[in-house]
């Protein structure tokens, strides 16, 4: 959900309210019954005030011209034809038609003039009522998208209720609009006794897709409006919320501009105040993500590091290609938790390190120097004897660490200017450190660098990091699906991004899905390992002598439990640096092992197109890591299939591919069983009997005589490195 800024209140104002203004007696030019009204509601403390813009006069107006004829008086009908067309030639209000005087097509050409004259008074946001029934909703989304072409400024906010609450009358009523003072949807229990029962989302399955009625019709009203950036929702928090539920999260990745609150959603606590019933507390807490702003007033957290950031895409460092600058390594070394981490591991590492010999280390990738520092602390720690080797390619960074080599460091290290993969280091070490991940792990090129790095790390020696992994989970938010085509070209939805999320959804679920071959909510796509034994290295260099041992894909299956739809892929990374010793960006492991830490935030892989995915869905989701002597990049796409029950079987039913709910990742001439199971690929594929398994052309049968039955797919995203690479 996106609050681009603090919250503001607003009261409403209903036509009655400014008709008893209007009729109370005034001063000659004292202020006209809008402006006192809202006059009145600043002086009450709130920030905005909402009206209706025209009066009785303007509906009775429109509805004998524009409503269908009467079929009784042929002459009125008639003559209301041609005061219908008089007006379509030339819209236009008269000055008692609108409350602020300082169906058919025609329904268009109304709404279309009142825009008009809500953009000449400078309005900033219109808000319409709802559709009045599913039935209309394309109609009434085509009306909406030609208003927002023939408009340039005004923003335009549906209102939609949170769901329709007759579903929980087991009956399903017409979305007719509330009426201006905030009446009920039909149907709907009155606030007043919030009884509404939604215990788990397990219990809600049958009624989630009713649950979700108001959010389907959202979703077509945005897609024929074309996710256009001045379309938002109002959400009508009438209905009774449950205290807590997943059903409901998935507006959290809509563009939610206002909250509507009519005083009937209010109730009376014990000692008599008017207060909000708990679940819709609490959605409103979530819904400003009150736990973010909190956490972004306390130093140390990466809410406050990251404020200005939150879903901001940033295209990845480079840091091999490019010459880093000294800020962004000060941007780094605010991270206390990295650099805490890193010297424990070293500690525990030199500590295990066995005999009494001096212990040859060597960062590679220094930087500035901050786990030069940290090595140095942990070496007098251990009280062990140990040399360090200090390796770095940025020349400007080099001064930098010429710097401290003379002012703290001393003899206790050697300064080697140049790159990893190349240079001559004077004697093999028993210990490597580096940092050299990115969000998704190998994204900064770490595995080839340390390939290079190989050659002077004695062959029992440690790596520090010992392995890493990448992440994936299917996410929804239409504020990233909307900046990343911002580019207006391929390149832009087809690179990823590094992103502080925040209005964003994750669409999959825990569980075996339908099938039960789905693996958990984010799901582990492959590992590197270090030092690696697998590559085939040339004997002169010591270097691979392809780079295709750092290919890698992954098929991933999820359960999507609610609908929703899919806009791109949230990357995250592990990385073990010594024994339990690690670092995580995994949403649901983070805290446990580098709780606080700064340093990365996720990685988002758009889709092109939004894919609609209907509730107890699957989508299996495939990724690639590829390579040529030049450049790595990624490959993605996903498709989605739906259950079922008793469809025959078709020669275009694919089977999910079978995995292990743990997500172990392979590595070239790892283990097959209990992997993800790789997807086709040039490169990577082409011998390997295994993969053709998984895609061929039988039906599954999910239990019960249910199949899974394939409903839609993405295009494969960034072919051949076409929009993004890392350069070698
Ligand atoms: C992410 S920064 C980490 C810097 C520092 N170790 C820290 O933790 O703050 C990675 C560093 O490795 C350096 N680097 C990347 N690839 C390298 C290579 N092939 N050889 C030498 N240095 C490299 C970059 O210039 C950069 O200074």
């Amino acid at each position: 959900m996106s609050w681009e800024n603090a919250a503001s209140i607003s009261t409403l104002f209903s036509l009655e309210d400014i008709t008893k203004v209007a009729k109370e007696p005034r001063k000659p030019n004292a202020l006209t019954p809008v402006l006192a009204l809202s006059a009145e509601a600043r002086s009450k403390g709130y920030d905005l005030v909402c009206l209706p813009l025209t009066t009785e006069k303007w509906k009775k107006r429109w509805t004998e011209m524009c409503l269908l004829p009467s079929g009784v008086d042929s002459d009125a009908d008639m003559a209301a034809e041609q005061r219908a067309e008089a007006w379509r030639a030339k819209p236009g209000f008269l000055l008692e038609e609108v409350t602020y005087n300082t169906a058919r097509s025609r329904v268009g050409v109304a709404l279309q003039q009142e825009l008009a004259y809500a953009s000449y008074l400078n309005i900033p946001t219109a808000i319409l009522p709802p559709p009045r029934s599913r039935e209309h909703v394309s109609s009434y989304a085509r009306t909406i998208h030609a208003c927002l072409k023939s408009s340039s400024y005004i923003h335009l906010s549906i209102r939609l209720p949170i769901y329709n609450p007759s579903v929980l009358e087991g009956r399903l009523t017409p979305m007719t609009s509330p009426s201006s003072s905030g009446g009920l949807l039909p149907g709907s229990p009155t606030p007043s006794t919030p009884r509404l029962v939604v215990p788990d989302d397990r219990r809600t399955e049958t009624t989630s897709g009713n649950l979700d009625a108001t959010w389907e019709m959202w979703d077509v009203i945005r897609s024929i409006c074309d996710y256009n950036t001045r379309l938002s929702l109002t959400l009508d928090l009438t209905p009774p919320l449950p205290i807590k539920s997943s059903l409901l999260s998935k507006w959290k990745a809509e563009p939610i501009r206002h909250l509507f609150l009519p005083s009937s959603t209010f109730i009376a606590n014990t000692k008599g105040y008017p207060v909000l019933p708990k679940g819709t507390q609490s959605f409103i807490r979530e819904s400003m993500t009150a736990s973010i702003f909190q956490a972004a007033m306390t130093s140390g957290t990466v809410e406050n590091f990251a404020q200005g950031y939150q879903d901001y895409l940033q295209a990845p460092l480079q840091p091999l290609m490019d010459n880093l600058q000294s800020v962004t390594y000060q941007t780094f070394e605010q991270d206390p938790v990295k650099y805490h981490n890193y010297e424990e591991a070293i500690f525990q590492a030199l500590v295990d390190w066995p005999g009494e010999e001096k212990i040859i280390m060597c960062v590679a990738g220094a930087g500035r120097g901050p786990l030069v520092a940290r090595s140095l602390s942990a070496i007098e720690r251990s009280g062990r004897d140990a040399f360090i080797y200090v390796v770095e390619k940025n020349p400007n960074a080099y001064i930098t660490l010429q710097g401290r080599k003379e002012a703290e460091w001393g003899d206790k290290v050697t300064l080697l200017f140049g790159d990893m993969r190349f240079i001559e280091v004077p004697e093999k070490a028993d210990i490597l450190i580096s940092e050299l991940l990115g969000s998704f792990g190998d994204n900064e090129l770490s595995p080839e660098c340390l390939d290079g790095a190989m050659r002077f790390l004695k062959p029992d020696g440690i790596s520090i990091p010992s392995s890493y992994t990448a992440h994936l989970a299917p996410l929804s938010s239409s504020k990233l699906y909307n900046e990343a085509r911002a580019g207006k070209d391929d390149k832009s939805v087809e690179t990823p991004y590094v992103v502080m999320f925040q209005a964003v959804n994750i669409l999959s679920g825990d569980g075996g899905g339908t099938s039960g071959h789905c693996g958990p909510q984010i799901q582990e796509c492959w590992e590197f390992e270090h030092p690696r034994r697998d590559a085939v290295v040339d004997e002169r260099t010591g270097l691979p002598l392809t780079n295709s041992h750092n290919a890698r894909s992954a098929t991933m299956d999820f359960f999507i439990p609610h609908a929703g739809v899919l806009h791109g892929l949230a990357g995250y990374f592990e990385a073990v640096l010594y024994g339990n010793i690690g670092l995580s960006i995994h949403p649901h492991r983070k805290d446990r092992i580098s709780k606080d830490m700064l340093s990365w935030f996720p990685l988002f892989f758009p889709f092109k197109d939004p894919l609609y995915l209907p509730s107890n869905s699957e989508l299996k989701v495939s990724i690639w890591r590829l390579t040529n002597q030049r450049q790595v990049w990624y490959e993605w796409h996903a498709e989605a299939f739906l259950n079922i029950l008793g469809a025959p079987p078709t020669d275009n039913d694919v089977v999910p591919s079978p995995r292990s709910a743990s997500g172990n990742s392979f590595a070239n001439g790892g283990p097959l069983f209990g992997s993800p199971v790789r997807s086709p690929s040039p490169f990577v594929d082409s011998n390997d009997p295994f993969d053709r398994r998984s895609f061929r052309n039988e039906s599954l049968d999910a239990g019960g005589g249910s199949r899974l039955v394939k409903i839609s797919q993405t295009s494969l995203h960034n072919p051949g490195g076409r929009s993004s690479w890392i350069g070698l």
